[in-house]
């Protein structure tokens, strides 16, 4: 048995993933494993971002975030084909029921005009929406690339970790429902009693998270909410880096979505997450050397399990469906069934 009641988060050097000796990548890998397995949860470092794209998308965020409301609602999510664009204060809803005290900008993978699941209007892909704003597209698009590229590298860690081969989940990549998210948590010292955003555990395969302030708590298996703030190692920041709920079901929770949630600081804070998912019809089940014959995993469709969650979660969507002009797939889940909130269900 692992202990889930950890009281801290792992910091891992992930250097060694880019090595061509396969120990040093083993090596990085059995810790990611350790992490994943114990926390849900870990830093990396080691990850050779540069760190001038993390500056120049933190200008573009705060620049964009400072426009209008009317302004910014020329790209309001709602009015997009994909879901995607910006997200106001409100339209979210997460665990506690409460409206989230944020709002985020949307980016989806860079889907090619031509690619089958755009042509299929497969849900929550398709084009981007770009605000009319100089240097933002630019330094966001550049982002999300290299942001990719690091996820893809944190999967071969993670499929080693797992006794897969480190290309295991490659073929399975081409045009996922992948988003960055730039959230802006505003400051606002009126309104007490509003989470940042409400207890969840992610969707996807892995989160690659960038805070820039404290804020976000983890919670263990004693139901007890542990800090994870941004830190740096010789000046490099480190990525926060989480498990969702497509690994969880992968397999059969050994690997753990961790719930988490931002509360709220005195401090503007501004994240951005990578959710890191396969190809939208990519199903997800226990895998054979985990399965063993429990009924708690059921397969999954990556993309249908997302759809599904922010149809529950968005307002403009839920609008929709209670009007009868969207419905929840099939295989539709609930939302919190996944990870530590299964387990303790936070107030
Ligand atoms: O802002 C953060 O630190 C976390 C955001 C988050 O958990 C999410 O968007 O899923
Ligand atoms: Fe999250």
């Amino acid at each position: 048995m692992t202990s889930k009641t950890f009281t801290e988060i792992p910091v891992i050097d992930i250097s060694g993933l880019y090595s061509e000796s396969i120990e040093d990548r083993l090596s990085v890998a059995e810790q990611m494993g350790k992490a994943a397995r114990d926390v849900g949860f870990l830093y990396v470092v080691g990850h050779g971002m540069p760190a001038d794209k993390i500056t120049a998308l933190r200008d573009a965020a705060k620049r964009f975030f400072a426009q209008s409301e009317a302004e910014k609602m020329k790209y309001y999510i709602g009015s997009s084909a994909s879901h995607k664009g910006f997200v106001p204060e409100g339209e979210e809803i997460y665990g506690t029921g409460k409206p989230d005290k944020k709002e985020a900008y949307d980016v989806g993978f860079p889907a090619p005009h031509d690619h089958p699941l755009v042509k299929a209007k497969t849900p929550l892909i398709g084009q981007n929406e770009w605000p009319a704003l100089d240097n933002f597209k630019e330094p966001v698009l550049d982002y999300y690339e290299a942001v990719f590229a690091l996820g893809r590298k944190l999967f071969s860690g993670f499929s080693l970790a797992l006794g897969l081969p480190e290309n295991h989940f490659e073929s399975m990549i081409t045009c996922p429902p992948s988003k960055l998210r730039l959230i802006h948590y505003p400051l606002d010292t009126e309104a007490e009693d509003r989470p940042g955003i409400g207890a969840h555990t992610d969707y996807e395969c892995f989160t690659i998270l960038l805070p820039d302030q404290p804020g976000l708590e983890v919670m263990n298996d004693n139901g007890e909410w542990i800090d994870a703030p941004p830190i740096k190692k010789n000046g490099e920041e480190a990525f926060v880096i989480n498990i969702g709920d497509m690994l969880e079901v992968l397999t059969a929770g050994k690997f753990v979505a961790t719930s988490h949630r931002v509360r709220k600081v005195a401090h503007e804070r501004y994240s951005f997450p990578l959710f890191f998912a396969c190809d939208y019809h990519t199903l997800i089940r226990p895998l054979e050397q985990f399965d063993d014959g429990s009924a708690e995993y059921k397969e999954l469709s990556i993309g249908e399990h997302m759809y599904s969650q922010a149809l529950q979660s968005y307002r403009y969507l839920r609008e929709k469906v209670a009007k009868g002009e969207l419905s929840l797939p099939e295989r539709a889940t609930g939302v919190a069934t996944f990870g530590h909130l299964k387990n303790n269900k936070p107030a």
